[in-house]
């Protein structure tokens, strides 16, 4: 799914919406009404709305600015009055501009609900834990940070224990622009957006603001939607799907590749096994393990289905085995970082001719030796964390929007593709374009994730998938297997070893 932009700016240097334009496109071409158009995002809004909150549920309180967030707002009350829901309508009166299809949604109310108008501070009301909230405040159209009533508003919303419902967007958070540091933003528990994910949402600094969000589609044009050049993206199951290759009914295991998995050092042959592990249950052929000495009992009795070669090294990778029999190479899990590591390393990128991943620690010593970049395969795949990565470029980043900005830039200037790991994990692609993952939970924040990762993504590749579909199935698939098991055990309880027995393909 492309994730529209409120901001955008054009090769001219000017600003649009891309949302206002497929709004606009929508109502000339399909043809609709603009304000059909808003009934049916509110319909939609109230069609997840209702799934998540029964008509008993609590007092709702609808809180309208007049814009047309706000016409939603009033929209979206009429539909859930008339579905027997016990509200109240408030509207924010932070300007004397209401828009028409505000007006228009004012005038369906019909008198059966009296909104009450709040034009001054001390007519805000108190909010409390029993209360429902559903901000429709404003929306996409923010345009600078809140002042007055309805900062006062929001400030009030904050500090109560009111559960709060946003519409499109929390009120104060800019889609896809940077807020500062002082500017107050609704903490919602909910989002219900509409028609594309905003870019505001898988951004770490905001998830405060956003709660648990969800997409609805409001039917804007998808041909337009689709000639739209967009630089991020949101990988949906549609789209991870469409990736998976079956598996033909007369192939042999050469036909799925044989991947080498160079991983472990002591004290960390779990890596090994984990990764190695999660690489058989994802499709490949066959897999051959490289691990120091130390980890050749332990691999050889808890995978048996895995081949093991060992490095003369006890403690540590150290000699370059030959490389030509392998479709697929997985490097770094658990490797440590010792010198003579780091030298097979250098040998490894120097000699690598098919596609491979590259993670963890060979990451820390590619960048403790910055003509290590220079050797990055073109292609190749990198999973860091968010502080490998700031160590691969050797800088921290300011905010959220910065960080994009590196990694676009490194997949762009080392011509690789870049998962970097956290929720909606993002993936970078050489063409500069950023996927964000949709699936995946707080369960997974554990040791030994990561290496299952690496494993899934070493299947891929070495079955034949394209680098840019192995990250970007390689990670859906992690974060979906991840689900599963907190589903199972759990999100506190789950552990790596749950991931793995969770990915169904
Ligand atoms: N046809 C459409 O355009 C559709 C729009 N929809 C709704 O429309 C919303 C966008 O509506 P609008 O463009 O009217 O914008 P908003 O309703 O978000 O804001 C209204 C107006 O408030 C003013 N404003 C901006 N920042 C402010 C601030 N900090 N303090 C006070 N006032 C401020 C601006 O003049 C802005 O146009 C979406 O978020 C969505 O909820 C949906 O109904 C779907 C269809
Ligand atoms: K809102």
């Amino acid at each position: 799914m492309k994730i529209l932009l409120t901001r955008k700016q054009t090769k001219a240097g000017n600003y649009i919406s891309e949302i206002k334009e497929a709004d606009e496109y929508t109502i000339v071409h399909e043809p609709i009404a603009s304000i059909d158009l808003m009934e049916r995002a509110s319909r939609a809004f109230v069609s997840i709305f209702i799934r998540h909150f029964p008509v008993s549920y609590k007092k709702i309180l609808v809180l309208c600015g007049v814009g047309d967030n706000g016409g939603d707002g009033l929209a979206i009350a009429r539909m859930l009055y008339a579905l027997g829901y016990d509200l109240e309508i408030y509207i924010i009166n932070h300007s004397t501009k209401q828009s028409a299809n505000f007006k228009k949604n004012l005038e369906r109310l019909q008198n059966k609900i009296h909104p009450v108008e709040i034009s001054e501070i001390d007519e805000i009301p108190d909010f409390n834990k029993n209360d429902l909230i559903i901000d429709a405040m404003l929306g996409a159209g923010l345009s600078r940070p809140l002042e007055g009533l309805i900062e006062s508003t929001v400030e009030k919303l904050n500090e109560s224990e009111a559960e709060i419902v946003a519409v499109d967007i929390p009120t104060g958070l800019f889609a896809d622009s940077l807020n500062g540091d002082k500017d107050i933003i609704l903490k919602a528990d909910y989002t219900i957006t509409f028609q594309t994910p905003k870019l505001a949402f898988v951004l770490p600094q905001n998830g405060d603001f956003v709660g648990n969000w969800e997409v609805v589609s409001i039917g804007l044009h998808e041909e337009f939607i689709g000639k739209l050049e967009s630089r991020y993206f949101y990988t949906d199951s549609q789209i991870a799907e469409a990736f998976i290759k079956p598996r033909s009914k007369f192939a042999n295991k050469g036909h799925f590749g044989h991947a080498l998995m160079m991983a472990g050092s002591y004290g960390m042959i779990g890596a090994a096994v984990l990764s190695t592990r999660a690489c058989l249950r994802s499709g490949v052929g066959k897999i051959t393990v490289y691990a120091p000495e130390c980890g050749y009992a332990i691999l050889q009795t808890a995978i048996p289905e895995a081949m093991c070669l060992t490095d003369a090294n006890k403690a540590f990778l150290e000699t370059l085995p030959k490389l030509d029999n392998y479709q697929a190479i997985g490097i770094g899990c658990g490797i440590g970082t010792a010198p003579k590591t780091a030298g097979l390393i250098e040998e490894v990128l120097k000699q690598v001719k098919v596609p491979i991943v590259i993670d963890a620690d060979a990451l820390n010593i590619i960048a403790s030796d910055k003509k290590l970049l220079a050797l990055l395969p073109k292609g190749a795949v990198l999973t860091p964390h968010p502080k490998e990565f700031q160590r691969l470029i050797g800088k921290k980043w300011e905010n959220d929007y910065e960080k994009l900005a590196l990694l676009e830039d490194f997949a762009v200037s080392h011509q690789c593709i870049v998962c970097l790991k956290g929720a909606f994990t993002a993936v970078a692609l050489p063409d500069g374009t950023i996927h964000f993952n949709s699936t995946g939970n707080a369960g997974m924040a554990k040791g030994g994730s990561g290496d299952v990762l690496t494993g899934m993504i070493l299947a891929l590749l070495a079955q034949g998938y394209k680098p840019e579909e192995a990250a970007l199935l390689g990670v859906y698939e992690h974060g979906l297997a991840g689900d599963r098991a907190a589903q199972l055990k759990g999100t506190t309880a789950m552990i790596a070893s749950d991931i793995i027995e969770s990915i169904r393909f």
